[in-house]
């Protein structure tokens, strides 16, 4: 029967709705009868105790059945409320008839004839959906290329079981849904985008091809929504060979990492194992250093005004440091290694055998040396003097060998490469004991360079987001201990270190293979938003998406009484009206929110602060610094204290797009005292 009427769509999703019950059914029933099973060879062995060991398998094997089992049920409980968004109805060359495919989040077969009934967005043949509109159309099957046409091609919006609307649509990129989609309300997290997957993201999703892949995508691009759904794609496409546990995600805090943990079980996929940039670098430095997070040194860098500070973390932020710190790793192979003369006992080994000891080790990394070395030099004992050294012996060749290598220590080592680079005071402690933020990756990185290092080989592929906050020495280091597939993605213009940022050509210089992908769309925010934005930071690659709302609002206070009353007044009528979901208060800083959350004292009890510290993302109203905002996306935000003085150095002005970009629909900016200029006259 051909389907085409909305009243045929909505008999087809009945039919379709009915063989997902039947199966949930089904896999009920076998859940059921697992645990039944269960309960009974359990009974047997606690009557049998001798057979336990044999019939432990079993025993596993039936649990784990009856586990898939209802993992199956709970998949096809939300495939039931949607089981699918989209159809295109395509006539391969050469059949006579088009075939009706219609596309969801995955597969289902006909229980009977293993038919497929819906078909897994990630499929091939699904890519049509995205990459092309009706008319001519191919696509990549395991057979090889299959070329046809595309003669319908169909949306539909299914919430709750329910078919709510359809369209039918020429173009490639749906704009109907999609303008749909991004004007409501923000969920409370990242939610996932199948049904409106654009054809640049699309082709970014499945790229199999780039060893290292750079996304650079302007604000509110989709990066971190395609990220997820690439993961997803990989995970799908490799299901033999790639599993959840072989990826690894790089992300800022754990408040980001919360606010995206939806997107992936959405997608029917797990959640993929996730670190940060700190933990890292504290296992590789054996958690023998106590140093500053990225958080604090952005801190510091708003707070204080020490040149000297901002001086060395913009050195260490650049490329040239880890230029400078290879040509030390080079000089101190040169030169660190000073060969004498060895006495033991009645022996004397000549400096030039120590030295040619030293140059058959050249294979190990320089400090790994010496121990091998001193073994060589037991041996030329044996075969030059037919001695044998003791244990006492080999202490002296070790002690000696780790003397020409001058007692060598990594920290010490990395305190003298700033000496060596003529720039002594580019190196300062945070505070006794405590490394600054960036130290802590130099230190590092000389460590791999030096000592050497294990790599994490069980990671298959590391996607690491908001990458333009990391520098070319956390990179270099992150090429040698993950010699797998990477996906990076981020935004160089909300950068948390404007002075260091790291830029496209460092990225390549480090990561030679890599390919570089651009996503100037934005969708995240109101035309009207974007073009404030563009007032602080002008990208002229940014281009809005057609959607427009309520231009940005500017409140003047008299004084900060009355601005503290007017933000009072906005959080209170967001809470009354309950037409949106969430809104943010963004501050400059952590300090300058938790202020302000002491003293709106008539706050409603829904609002939260979040802090570096925070675990978990939250809906309602949030007061958030920045930084911690990265990422993230409300309904509404508020920008308080917005004067000229508060937003005026680079890294200032970075923060303050940052936080006009997290909103998806309004936008307030409060302030007592003069604006920054460039807020002056927005244009129309
Ligand atoms: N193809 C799409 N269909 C529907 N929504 C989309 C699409 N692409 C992006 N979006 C929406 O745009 C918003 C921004 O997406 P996302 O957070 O992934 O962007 P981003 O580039 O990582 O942003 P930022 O760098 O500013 O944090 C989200 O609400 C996302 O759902």
């Amino acid at each position: 029967m051909q389907i085409i009427t909305e009243k045929e769509e909505k008999e087809h999703l009945a039919i379709i709705q009915s063989r997902i019950t039947a199966m949930m059914n089904a896999g009920r029933e076998l859940a059921n009868k697992r645990a039944a099973d269960l309960l009974e060879q359990k009974a047997y062995v606690r009557d049998n105790r001798d057979e336990k060991a044999i019939l432990h398998q079993s025993i596993v094997q039936t649990a784990g059945s009856g586990e898939a089992a209802l993992a199956k049920t709970r998949q096809l409980g939300r495939l039931l409320q949607t089981p699918y968004f989209g159809r295109i109805d395509f006539k391969a060359t050469g059949q006579t008839e088009e075939q009706p495919i219609y596309i969801g989040v995955c597969t289902l077969k006909d229980y009977d004839t293993g038919v497929p009934l819906i078909y897994d967005w990630r499929s091939p043949v699904s890519s049509m959906f995205y990459d092309f509109e009706t008319g001519e159309a191919s696509y990549e099957a395991p057979i090889g290329n299959v070329a046809g046409e595309i003669s319908l091609k169909r949306q539909y919006r299914i919430k709750n079981g329910q078919l709510e609307f359809m369209i039918d649509t020429a173009a490639p990129v749906f704009d109907e849904l999609l303008q749909q989609e991004l004007s409501v309300s923000s969920d409370e997290k990242m939610k996932n985008i199948v049904a409106t997957i654009q054809q640049d993201q699309h082709a970014i999703i499945r790229d199999e091809t780039s060893q290292i892949l750079v996304i650079q995508g302007v604000a509110g691009s989709g990066k971190t929504s395609i990220a997820l759904h690439r993961i997803a794609f990989l995970l799908y496409r490799h299901r033999d060979t790639l599993t959840s546990k072989d990826i690894l995600i790089i992300s800022p805090n754990k408040v980001f990492a919360d606010y995206i943990s939806q997107v992936l079980p959405e997608l029917g996929e797990e959640n993929v194992p996730e670190t940060s940039m700190g933990l890292l670098v504290d296992e590789l430095l054996e958690r023998k250093y106590v140093f500053q997070r990225l958080f604090e040194q952005v801190t510091m860098m708003l707070e204080n005004t020490d040149d000297a500070f901002t001086k060395r973390v913009n050195y260490k932020s650049g490329f040239e440091f880890l230029r400078q710190l290879n040509e030390y790793v080079v000089w101190l192979n040169n030169h660190l290694f000073k060969p004498t003369t060895i006495t033991v006992g009645r022996f004397v080994i000549p400096a030039a055998v120590v030295m040619e000891k030293y140059t058959a080790c050249h294979r190990l990394p320089l400090l790994k040396r010496g121990p091998e070395m001193a073994a060589a030099l037991a041996q030329y004992l044996f075969y030059k003097h037919r001695y044998e050294a003791d244990t006492k012996d080999k202490t002296v060749l070790k002690r000696a060998v780790a003397a020409m290598f001058g007692n060598a220590n990594i920290f010490r080592l990395y305190k003298e490469f700033f000496k060596w680079t003529g720039q002594p005071t580019m190196f300062k402690m945070a505070a006794a004991k405590v490394l600054e933020y960036l130290d802590a990756f130099g230190l590092a990185y000389l460590k791999i360079c030096l000592e050497g290092v294990t790599v994490h080989r069980k990671v298959k592929h590391l996607l690491i987001d908001e990458m333009q906050d990391y520098s070319p020495v956390q990179y270099a280091m992150i090429a040698k201990i993950f010699p797998c597939k990477i996906t990076l993605l981020g935004d160089i213009h909300q950068s948390l270190n404007p002075g260091g940022k790291i830029d496209l050509d460092s990225l390549r210089k480090i990561f030679p293979q890599s390919q570089q992908v651009t996503l100037n769309k934005s969708y995240r925010s109101t035309m009207e938003i974007l073009r404030l934005a563009q007032q602080i930071i002008h990208n002229p690659a940014l281009v809005p998406m057609e959607r427009h709302g309520q231009p940005p609002v500017f409140f003047r206070a008299v004084d900060e009484r009355q601005e503290l009353v007017h933000i009072q007044q906005l959080i209170t009528d967001f809470t009354q009206q309950r037409r949106c979901k969430s809104m943010a208060v963004i501050c400059k800083t952590e300090t300058v929110a938790a202020a302000l959350m002491e003293t709106l004292m008539e706050l409603p009890a829904a609002v939260q602060l979040l802090t570096d510290a925070s675990h978990r993302f939250t809906d309602g109203v949030v007061l958030i610094s920045a930084q911690l905002s990265k990422g993230l996306e409300f309904d509404q935000v508020i920008v308080p204290f917005a004067t000229a003085a508060n937003y005026h150095t680079a890294i200032e002005k970075s923060m303050l797009y940052i936080a006009c970009t997290r909103a998806m629909h309004a936008l307030h900016i409060t302030a007592a005292g003069p604006l920054p200029a460039y807020l002056e006259n927005i244009p129309p």
